[in-house]
């Protein structure tokens, strides 16, 4: 199999742009597999067997028969092998084949995504296998269904929040279900990380202590992506020691990855004049509609919900000017819409009535999509396991298809298409997941209390002494009793509706039309200041809304139908406050820290801009502070690195009044199962200042040797094209070796786009996304005496993300700075240095000052030894 059709599908969405325009940064061709078979394992029952190989399946790919081997011989198993590599057979067939054989056992189905699990079980029931009663149990299920579901189902196929919320929290109306359970099913387990892959892991903790009590012990079955130390992960998350299975044996069909960079457009300009990039979406748009019109079945990731509302409408745009008849052909598909919605685009998906879709990561896990001959991907997804799962949808059936990578104004996607290596050669990264965070431990464990009384031996599954002091706590709040046999709930209210394990905290905000009181769909607590501020434009399906109350108190906010030719973006201030240093490293001048931190943050307003990307004004709002305790990663520089000339700025502290500056924390992340709408972030702003249909391809004009001119390390100043205006003040300061040589006022820019890029590269090293993170930049900050520049993690107690950051300091900041020189913009733009959500309208930001201040910070780190201490602020 040739790549022939991946090649001629790039041409053909290329075609017409002039070579020296072209925005293609790197092309790949991905070989293809052969198939590697097993015969159907001896204990496999005839008629799963039957079944199976009338649904096409002849013979088991090899790492299905090992898989399936291990786990109907009782051995905890994790298969992590590539997209439609064939998982769910692994699982299927141990399971399927107990239920057949007439044993009374129970099956526990468990994926981070209704759709994925309503996929499942449709798979599942396709089967028609005599005595396997398979049924679903989320929030879509009817209740006058859930007690069928109860006394007869054999395999329930849930999702965590059901499983936390539903199914433990009410153990004794299921013992009959517990009593048989044989297996767990752990779906997609990569997607298991952060705040909710902690929860999780102490989840299905308290799932084996609930089984347990019924006397079971079920063998766990997970599948995931392609990760690194598959075993190791499985094994943290579920507690008990999982076998991995890893050889694919698939067979896989060449793919072309074709990296693009949209153009700068010459004609506009965006925040303080910045150069503006055509949006990724507006290009996904374009790309959209050149492969439907070709009949190519394509899908677009986006990174937004509302993204992916606007390339879809920017797509059929597109496609009403060249062939009516087909706009018909695209939709967008999200959670957030209602389920009768996402099961009448699922279906159409499936009929091929849809040629293309543009999405969120919805669709990306599991949903059994065949026969897609390209993927767009609008936007780095945050994870590499992510990458290659959105991108292993195109060429499943074994066709040759394109994938392209479309790189949003964001500093990690302009470092990773100038850096194809990080992109497509790197081994995928594991999961990162703290279940011994506090924020975590503690409500989980009062959940586990509450199940069933926690006894002294039983500490050692919720990690020991981390646990007894959380108990302690919980104790002396009078939810617990302490008895010689263990800790006792004794609190009248069940903990379980208070817990949410996604890290968003309370309960989803309900978007309401004022008028009709219809029902829109929701947004997660933690977004929604962004999202559905007073006055914010909200749009669902394709239609616009302004939001005209936000009212936290009850989770609501009332909307009317309005579509403004201008759309909202907010802003947010943030103030940092260092508690606790847990680690200091001091590098001659440099320190590096990690540690406690508070933060508060507050959206303070929102800018409306026309499609052109004209601010029309800012409104101020007056909504309530957020306070977060997290940890933080931070480094300061002295006074004599930053520039002989920079000496503690009085009284200036970020851009020298108010909150320090800082890049907010946002949850743009789709909430898989959540109904939340995503924060406006990069995506939506850009896209909404720029009409996709307004656009022309390939207007860009590559000149060789691009880049921002500022010079490496070594030299930081002789290289040609540099910015004139460093240069000219670079050459003024009486620089020290090593030293930024920046003069005083150049300072807060400097480290405010530090921090900006900072933010955006991190996510390479910690398995994060951008929104999970945030930041603060100061040119003096009280708690350190010096300047400063924190990230720090979105989540209460922390994720493990600013850890991750200080361990890999060297190389982070490193790519941060090849993410700025990279970019080809002489002052800076949201590719580089830019924050979409920047509460100081990225005022001020030096990014030749980056640089300077990155190659002294680095030059530091590499020059002088660690010298490491320990706890004390
Ligand atoms: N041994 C096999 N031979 C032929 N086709 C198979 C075989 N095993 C699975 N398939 C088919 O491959 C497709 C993908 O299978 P499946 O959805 O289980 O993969 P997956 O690895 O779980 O996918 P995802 O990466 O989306 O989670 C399905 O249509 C399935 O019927």
């Amino acid at each position: 199999m040739t790549g022939a059709r991946g090649r001629r599908l790039l041409d053909r969405v290329t075609a017409g742009i002039p070579a020296s325009e072209n925005p293609i940064t790197h092309v790949a061709e991905l070989p293809a597999r052969p198939p590697g078979h097993a015969p159907w394992p001896d204990w496999a029952a005839a008629p799963v067997v039957g079944a199976l190989r009338a649904n096409g399946v002849e013979r088991p790919w090899t790492h299905q028969a090992e898989a399936a081997g291990l786990a109907f011989s009782g051995r905890h198993v994790v298969i992590s092998t590539g997209t439609a590599s064939g998982k769910s057979l692994a699982y299927q067939l141990p399971v399927l084949t107990e239920i057949a054989a007439g044993g009374r056992v129970t099956a526990l189905y468990l994926s981070p995504t209704k759709a994925l699990g309503a996929d499942q079980l449709r798979s599942v029931s396709s089967l028609d296998i005599e005595g396997v009663r398979a049924a679903a149990f989320d929030g879509d299920t009817p209740m006058v269904e859930r007690d069928w579901v109860r006394a007869h189902a054999n395999w329930v196929f849930t999702n965590p929040d059901m499983l936390h919320r539903g199914i433990l929290s009410a153990h004794g109306r299921w013992s009959g279900f517990f009593r048989r359970l044989r297996y767990v099913v752990v779906d997609e387990c990569h997607s298991y990380r952060g705040v909710f892959g902690s929860h999780v892991a102490l989840l299905l903790r308290r799932l084996r202590r609930v089984a347990a009590h019924y006397g079971a012990s079920p063998v766990f079955v997970l599948a995931s992506a392609t990760t690194a130390a598959p075993a190791e992960f499985a094994t943290r998350l579920t507690g008990v020691d999982c076998a991995a299975v890893t050889e694919d044996a698939s067979p896989r069909g060449a793919r072309t990855v074709a990296l693009w960079e949209p153009p700068l457009l010459p004609e506009l300009s965006g925040e303080n004049g910045a150069p503006v990039r055509r949006s990724a979406g507006a290009e996904t748009s374009r790309i959209l509609t050149e492969l439907v019109v070709e009949g190519a079945r394509s899908l677009a990731f986006v990174r937004s919900r509302r993204g992916a509302e606007l390339t879809a409408l920017g797509a059929r745009r597109l496609l009403s000017e060249v062939d009516p008849a087909l706009v018909g052909t695209v939709a967008a598909y999200r959670s957030g819409y209602l389920p009768e919605e996402r099961r009448a685009l699922e279906a159409s998906l499936l009929s091929g009535r849809l040629l293309g879709v543009a999405t969120t990561n919805a669709l990306e896990l599991g949903v059994d999509i065949a026969g897609l001959d390209a993927v767009v991907l609008a936007g780095y997804p945050g994870t590499l396991a992510s990458f290659w799962q959105q991108a292993g949808r195109a060429g499943r059936t074994g066709d040759a298809a394109l994938v392209v990578f479309v790189a949003r104004d964001d500093p990690l996607d302009t470092y990773l298409v100038h850096h194809p290596a990080a992109l497509l050669d790197r081994p995928v990264e594991t999961a990162v997941l703290d279940p011994s965070n506090p924020y975590v431990l503690a409500p989980q464990l009062a959940c586990a209390v509450a199940e069933l009384p926690l006894t002294e031996p039983e500490l050692a599954t919720f990690g020991g002494e981390a646990a007894r002091e959380v108990l302690a706590e919980l104790t002396a709040e009078r939810l617990l009793r302490r008895r010689s046999s263990g800790w006792y709930w004794i609190s009248r209210d069940r903990p379980h509706a208070d817990v949410g394990i996604r890290g968003s905290g309370g309960d989803q905000v309900a978007v309401v039309e004022a008028d009709s009181g219809r029902m829109l769909g929701t947004v997660d607590p933690g977004s929604a200041c962004f999202a559905v501020h007073p006055g914010a434009v909200y749009l669902h399906q394709g239609s616009s809304y302004v939001v005209d109350e936000l009212d936290l108190e009850q989770g609501l906010a009332l909307v009317h139908a309005e579509d403004p030719d201008w759309n909202t973006s907010p802003r947010e201030v943030v103030d940092i406050s260092v508690l606790n240093t847990v680690e200091r490293c001091v590098h001659g001048g440099v320190s590096v820290c990690l540690g406690e931190v508070a933060v508060t943050s507050q959206v303070v307003g929102y800018l409306r801009r026309r499609p052109s990307g004209e601010v029309l004004d800012h409104t101020p709002l007056d909504l309530p502070e957020q306070r977060l305790h997290t940890r933080a990663v931070w480094y300061t520089i002295s006074t004599d690195l930053l520039g002989p000339e920079a000496t503690k700025p009085v009284g200036t502290e970020g851009s020298g009044s108010g909150p320090e500056i800082k890049e907010p924390m946002g949850t743009e992340v789709e909430n898989p199962v959540g109904n939340g709408n995503s924060a406006a972030g990069t995506e939506e702003v850009r896209q909404a200042t720029e009409s996709p249909e307004a656009t022309t391809m390939g207007v860009r004009g590559r000149a060789p040797g691009r880049g921002l001119g500022v010079a490496p390390p070594e030299d930081t100043r002789s290289e040609p094209g540099e910015c004139r205006q460093a240069r000219t003040e670079l050459a003024h300061s009486r620089r020290a070796p090593g030293s930024a040589g920046l003069v005083p006022a150049r300072v807060p820019g400097a480290l405010h786009a530090a921090e900006h890029a900072a933010i955006g590269l991190l996510p390479l090293f910690a398995t994060c996304d951008r929104w999970d993170i945030g930041g603060v930049s100061t040119a003096w900050h009280g708690d350190t005496g010096e300047a400063t520049v924190f990230v720090h993690d979105g989540h209460p107690g922390g994720a493990g993300f600013a850890d991750r950051g200080f361990a890999a300091i060297v190389p982070w900041l490193a790519a941060t700075r090849e993410a700025i020189v990279s970019c080809e913009c002489p002052t800076g733009c949201p590719s580089c240095v830019q924050s979409p959500k920047c509460g100081n309208g990225n005022e001020p930001l030096d990014k030749a000052g980056a640089v300077a201040v990155l190659d002294s910070v680095l030059g530091a780190l590499r020059q002088h030894g660690d010298q490491c201490g320990h706890g004390g602020t």
